[in-house]
């Protein structure tokens, strides 16, 4: 699940709609209880349809012009302000959003005009982002060393630390692994740990449990251009991306009344008029604005970041399973029915398991639908494989 983060004012309500609002209702989501501040967005990826030359029957997902449209769940994380760490605000609600989050994206107002309070006024951008992080630091801090003198007891005991940290931080997602790479250089004793040790260590594992992009919005704002140089200079290891909530939501619902179409390249997002005539001088002059916007940046951003959250960010590939390789279709005949998120490094049996848990236990070997081959249970899944599982009966 993506989290959405920003201070008040900065357009993240704007950015959650123009990212969840439901244009097709489809079936089959994954998805169970959907909370208010919980919605529904799509990854965006080519679909091999194209390329096969095959007309789609989608079921967990859609497919507009050779585009696949994946649902994923996006939570706006509602509360951000000084302190909300310590529960301050929306208290626990906040927290809780925070934890079920995979990634972030980060909205801040790149045009600087709302102040650190979240009003109308002036503010700066980097300095935003450093409050979030700082916030989100202590956050993890605080789960870190609540009942630190406890868990220095536990120490006596248990001698494996990677462990204990690990039940300590039980909610946050964290692997072994992450934890062992964190505190490489710490000394082994955790009797020597000073309060500046365990806030590095918070640092480093907010770093590894919570990646995030730097949504620049209000990027259509003429103060926007020069905040957007300075945030990518500011944080080079970090994805900036300018956008443009308030466009993308316009483009969406001018699409959905039918005046326009959208077009996506790979390069750059454009749009056709369809009926000039119906267009007011106002609107006419609405879409000139945001025609010179795409021309500039490329695209409102809004996909963008949704897109690198996953592609980037958790490494994910979109794999799709069929039960007929011959014709990359079910066993009713629909051809590519579900596109899979998995992550690189996933396997053919990790897809069985997936698809059911009986698949995985039954697995035997599965098929490259594409060049018709054998491939064994650790085949490393590519983006945009089509994998049939065979299974023992
Ligand atoms: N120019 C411009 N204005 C935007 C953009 N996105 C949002 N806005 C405007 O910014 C104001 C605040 O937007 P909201 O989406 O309500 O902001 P928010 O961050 O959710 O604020 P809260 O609801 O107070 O938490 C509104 O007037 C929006 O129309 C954008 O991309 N460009």
């Amino acid at each position: 699940m993506i989290g959405l983060v920003g201070k008040p004012n900065v357009g993240k309500s704007t950015f959650f709609n123009a990212l969840t609002e439901k244009e097709v209702d489809i079936g089959n989501y994954p998805f169970t209880t959907i909370e208010p501040n919980k919605g529904i967005g799509f990854i965006t990826s080519e679909c091999p349809c194209k390329e096969l030359n095959l007309k789609c029957n989608p079921r967990n997902s859609k497919c507009i012009d050779g585009i696949r449209y994946i649902p994923v769940e996006v939570v706006d994380v509602a509360g951000l302000v000084p302190g909300a760490y310590e529960g301050r605000g929306m208290g626990n609600k906040f927290l809780d959003d925070l934890r079920q989050a995979d990634a972030f994206i980060l909205v801040v107002d790149a045009s600087g005009r709302t102040d650190k309070e979240g009003n109308i006024g002036e503010g700066d951008p980097v300095e935003d982002v450093k409050f979030l992080l700082e916030e989100l630091d202590m956050w993890i801090y605080k789960i870190l060393s609540k009942n630190w003198d406890k868990l220095l007891r536990r120490a006596q005991q248990e001698k494996n630390i990677v462990k204990l940290l690990k039940d300590q931080l039980s909610g946050l997602n964290i692997s072994e692994e992450d934890i062992k790479m964190a505190i490489r250089d710490f000394d082994e004793s955790l009797m020597k740990w000073k309060e500046e040790d365990l806030l590095e260590l918070a640092k480093r594992l907010r770093k590894i449990s919570k990646p995030f992009i730097i949504a620049a919005n209000k990027a259509d704002l003429p103060e926007a251009e020069e905040n957007i140089k300075r945030l990518k200079r500011e944080f080079k290891d970090y994805l900036v991306i300018p956008t443009s909530a308030e466009i993308e939501l316009a483009l969406k619902r001018a699409e959905k009344s039918g005046i326009i179409k959208r077009v996506f390249d790979r390069e750059k997002e454009d749009f056709i008029i369809l009926d000039e005539s119906k267009l007011s001088p106002q609107m006419k002059r609405a879409l000139d604005y945001i025609k010179e916007f795409l021309d500039k940046y490329g695209s409102t951003g809004v996909q963008k970041c949704l897109n690198e959250a996953y592609f980037n960010l958790l490494n994910s590939i979109v794999v799709y399973p069929v039960e007929d390789e011959n014709k990359f279709s079910d066993k009713e005949g629909n051809v590519l029915p579900d596109a899979f998120l998995m992550r690189k490094g996933d396997t053919a049996r990790d897809l069985a398991y997936k698809i059911h848990t009986d698949l995985g236990e039954r697995f035997l070997y599965a098929i490259d639908a594409r060049k018709k081959i054998r491939l064994g249970a650790d085949y490393e899944l590519k983006h945009n494989d089509i994998i049939k599982i065979v299974a023992v009966r």
